[in-house]
């Protein structure tokens, strides 16, 4: 598949500081296909137009365009409707308004919000701060012996004070995956919600919300093949219908009075002003072009070849792999977090780039009460995604093993 792929993606093919392109960046932002990069053209170049208020061909053009997209994130994550689903900037945007909708209506003093140590800052903050403004509180699960978050700890902690859970599907970290299904029927029996936070899974799996039972879901295009500046929210129809808006503005009403406005119906609901027209209609490439490869194919492919990518770290001396090791019960993400001891992870990203033109990632990854945790203040992070091969793994190691031993040559 990795093969195959990358004459999909021309930025692949390039040198960088005088060796071949190397990007084992994935989790941080996909690269783009010539399919996405060609109708984000044609819309700007044929048809762009403002949506939903224009009565003249164009504009109908790009609203039935902009709709189709909606349409298509629906059926890519089973949505059972596309009302359900609610374009927003990115995967924190999302996760805000969840925040400041649902919860400074729904969470009120004493109330428990769970979440594990490993999640993503998008996740967490915003709910240190309506946790701030309604007296709820957060409670945090830490990580078992194998280094995945404790489910049988989170099960314990999950109560009648549980409003809501939020839980990364796969932590951009430590390449656990956690078990949705199951702590969404364990939240559900005390009657609270769950947030997922499927940024890291629906780029690479099946992501099916029904089978899910999720309540609130969240992912960002930039990290499936499709453009930045665009991501979305879905929520279950009872819960958005619910739900006060998060921004006022154009689109978003039904009628505007001086001392008061009545608003329109979700998704338009949370959608004030003019939407990222262009980047939707990306989206829906991407969704078009990952659909044609086949999730559960990518899923299959990167499994493969995240055993490989974490058996070939293993052999480089000193190493230090957070997360959990495979094995056949335990998927592990094509992702390995990790330090060499005695080299600080942002050198050694620095010399992999400079020296052999290997593009992976070094710091916290905003998960710094994770690193806290594991002791240590940043990683570097390889990550990987279907156009990536076994090739540029043995890269990414012959390059390591020359940066470490140039670091060690000085001790
Ligand atoms: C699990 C998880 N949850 C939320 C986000 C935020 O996505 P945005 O598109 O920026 O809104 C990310 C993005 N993580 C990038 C940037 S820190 C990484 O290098 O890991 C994520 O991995």
């Amino acid at each position: 598949l990795g093969h195959l792929s990358r004459p999909d993606f021309p930025i692949l093919h390039q040198e960088v500081n005088g060796s071949k392109l190397v990007y084992l960046d994935n989790a941080a932002t996909s690269q783009k296909p010539t399919a996405v990069l060609k109708a984000l053209h044609n819309y700007y170049e044929a048809y762009n137009s403002n949506v939903h208020r224009g009565i003249h061909y164009l504009s109908a053009k790009a609203t039935d365009e902009y709709e189709l997209a909606r349409k298509k994130v629906a059926a890519f994550i089973n949505a059972s409707d596309s009302s359900e689903i609610v374009f927003t900037r990115n995967a924190t945007e999302a996760i805000n308004l969840v925040a400041y909708s649902w919860g400074l209506l729904n969470l009120k003093p004493g109330d428990e919000i769970v979440l594990t140590i490993a999640e993503h800052h998008s996740a967490i903050v915003p709910w240190q701060i309506v946790a701030q403004k309604t007296g709820a509180v957060l409670k945090f699960v830490s990580l078992d012996e194998n280094e995945i978050p404790n489910v049988v700890k989170l099960r314990e902690m999950i109560s009648t004070r549980t409003e809501l859970v939020v839980v990364h599907h796969v932590s951009n970290v430590l390449g656990s995956v956690l078990p949705i299904e199951e702590i969404v029927h364990w939240v559900h029996e005390v009657g609270a919600k769950v947030l997922v936070d499927a940024c890291q899974s629906v780029p690479h799996m099946v992501v099916d919300v029904q089978g899910l039972d999720a309540d609130f879901l969240v992912a960002s295009s930039h990290k499936m093949c499709g453009p930045t500046g665009i991501g979305f929210l879905f929520g279950k129809s009872n819960l958005l219908s619910a739900m006060p808006p998060f921004l006022g503005g154009g689109e978003m009403i039904s009628d505007v009075f001086l001392d008061h406005s009545t608003y329109a119906e979700p998704p338009s609901r949370f959608e004030a002003g003019t939407p990222a027209i262009g980047e939707a209609i990306g989206l829906g490439a991407a969704i078009d072009y990952l659909s044609g490869i086949g999730m559960q194919k990518i899923h299959d492919y990167e499994m493969e070849l995240a055993n490989y990518l974490y058996d070939k770290l293993c052999s480089v001396p000193n190493i230090r792999i957070y997360g959990p090791k495979p094995a056949e019960t335990v998927y592990r993400a094509a992702l390995c977090s990790f330090n060499v001891e005695n080299i600080h992870p942002t050198d050694l990203a620095t010399f992999l780039d400079q020296q052999h033109g290997v593009a992976i990632r070094s710091g916290h990854h905003c998960a710094q009460p994770l690193h806290r945790y594991l002791g240590v203040n940043a990683s570097a992070r390889a990550s990987l995604h279907f156009y990536n091969t076994e090739e540029d793994v043995d890269d990414f190691i012959r390059a390591l093993n020359d940066t470490v031993s140039f670091f060690n040559s000085f001790k």
